[in-house]
């Protein structure tokens, strides 16, 4: 379809890639500007560039990148760009609500407004279902592809053994700890139930060995600067190295056991896989199997334990909501451990999670996708009027009745094609944890501690600056700590 030229429409012409990308718009659309930023940070990382930018949207550092001092692709957004005075990036008020940029050489079309990002990604999902030629992996930056499906597919029929009628997550929920440490190992147990069927106890060896080489892959990742030979980049390379030797040791022993009936785990569903190849031959290989495993660890981890850690930020900002929730706990579960089926009765802490992923989303501008082929997009509503909001935190996800509600334009697992696979596993998830943790303990400030910086810093996922809180078990429930 040719691009329409009305009098406010604007041709972004992206030619990413591969295809042309034509948006005509009449109408705002905003800010993909932490995309932007966390694309352009890997981007300069990638090509091992200098001189320090720091991007603030709205006050708020959003990302920092090791940046070019004087680099035609910046030139155009930053009036200067001075490697030791933080340069404030507030594109969508500068550029308005839609505009394009240069990501390094890629020329990137950035989307602000939920209600056309929905439209984007819902209406029009598989034209912009693809992926920027990023990291070999095979689900998250795999392009939209036979291979991809085919993995997608295993992964999404794998994850549904552990849904809410299976007990395996509530059992690992409730030996939750309250530390970063403690929630990060946690969640890790929970993936490494789904991808290769352990549950860890507290303490053993080899889900330490996974947390550090986790732990070892997200800080070197998020520090960067990994184009040439450095100390980084040797510590990640190490810490993919026992990545790999454990999961293919786990590989192996599932081929060893790998039986007839439903799969057990993701390296089940996978090894299965492997028999039936995809409609045009897409055949899995054990390297395709292994960097799935691995992925489901890199999706799968960072977002749920950081989106628990912002929850708890707030409720320290709001001790009143972490009583109402602890009160809904005690009416409608009382001292039984909580099931996933309790879900239902709880919307008052759902309405927590929920609120704690709009306000701070750790993955702000989903996965950066690209045009399947010559697109265009026409919006006829001109304008956007932004209403004050008066609602305090959590109440935007209740009815005046106290019922959950779910605005259309709430998306923080994406849509569409490309919606986040562990949407389902991940919400399951964060209930059983929070829930877990508010029936038994209540979370405050330690004395004279200030309220968590609620800023967040863009690493992998957008994460919160390290904060102290005090814990006290709650009536009925001993054990008492202090943690960071
Ligand atoms: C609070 C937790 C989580 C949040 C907020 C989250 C959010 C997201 C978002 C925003 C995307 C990108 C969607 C897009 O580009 O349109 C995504 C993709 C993805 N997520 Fe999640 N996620 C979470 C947990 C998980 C978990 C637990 C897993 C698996 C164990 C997982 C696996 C994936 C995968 C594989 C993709 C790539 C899907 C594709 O490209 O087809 N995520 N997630």
């Amino acid at each position: 379809m040719p691009p329409s030229h009305g009098a406010h429409s604007q041709r972004i012409g992206g030619h990413h890639l591969r295809s042309q990308l034509l948006l005509d718009v009449h109408a705002a659309v905003p800010l993909s500007l932490i995309a932007a930023c966390k694309a352009f940070a890997a981007h300069v990382a990638r090509e091992g560039l200098l001189a320090r930018v720091c991007a603030r949207v709205r006050g708020q550092v959003v990302a920092t990148a090791e940046a070019p001092r004087t680099h035609s692709a910046l030139e155009g957004f930053l009036s200067c760009v001075d490697p030791h005075v933080p340069v404030d990036l507030c594109m969508c008020t500068r550029y308005g609500p839609l505009f394009e940029l240069y990501l390094g050489p890629h020329r990137t079309v950035v989307v602000n407004d939920h209600d056309h990002a929905r439209e984007v990604l819902l209406q029009r999902g598989r034209d912009f279902a693809g992926r920027p030629s990023m990291v070999m992996l095979h689900i998250a930056f795999s392009d939209y592809s036979p291979l991809w499906k085919l993995h997608r597919r295993l992964v999404h029929s794998s994850f549904a053994l552990f849904g809410e009628g299976s007990s395996r997550l509530q059992d690992i929920g409730r030996s939750s700890g309250t530390s970063d440490h403690e929630l990060t190992t946690a969640v890790t147990n929970v993936v490494c139930t789904l991808v290769f069927g352990t549950t860890y106890k507290h303490g053993d060896g080899e889900l330490q060995e996974v947390m550090r080489y986790n732990d070892g892959i997200v800080q070197t990742i998020t520090r960067g600067g990994l184009v040439f030979p450095n100390e980084s980049l040797s510590k990640l390379r190490a810490c993919i190295r026992v990545r790999d030797c454990l999961l293919t040791q786990k590989l192996h022993e599932h081929k060893a056991t790998l039986s007839e009936g439903d799969p057990r785990d993701l390296l089940d569903a996978l090894l299965k896989g492997q028999g039936s190849p995809g409609p045009d031959g897409t055949v899995i290989t054990d390297d395709h199997v292994l960097m799935t495993a691995a992925e489901a660890f890199g999706a799968g981890v960072e977002t749920t334990s950081t989106t628990l850690l912002w929850v708890l930020a707030y409720l320290l900002h709001h001790p009143e909501v972490q009583e109402k929730a602890q009160r809904e706990l005690d009416e409608e579960v009382g001292e039984r451990a909580v099931r996933a089926a309790d879900r239902g009765r709880l919307p008052y802490l759902d309405s927590i999670i929920n609120e704690g992923m709009r306000i701070r989303p750790v993955s702000p501008v989903l996965i950066p996708h690209i045009a399947m082929s010559d697109s265009r997009y026409t919006k006829k509503n001109q304008g956007r009027s932004v209403e004050p909001c008066h609602k305090t935190f959590p109440d935007r996800f209740l009815d005046d009745q106290g019922q959950r509600v779910t605005p259309s334009c709430f998306l923080p697992f994406g849509a569409g094609p490309r919606i986040c696979v562990g949407e389902s596993l991940a919400r399951m998830e964060l209930f059983l944890f929070l829930s877990s943790m508010l029936q038994r303990m209540s979370f405050m400030l330690p004395g004279g501690a200030t309220p968590p910086n609620l800023q967040g810093r863009l690493g992998v996922v957008l994460q919160p600056l390290p904060y102290k809180v005090a814990v006290r078990p709650r009536a009925g429930w001993e054990v008492s700590t202090h943690v960071n």
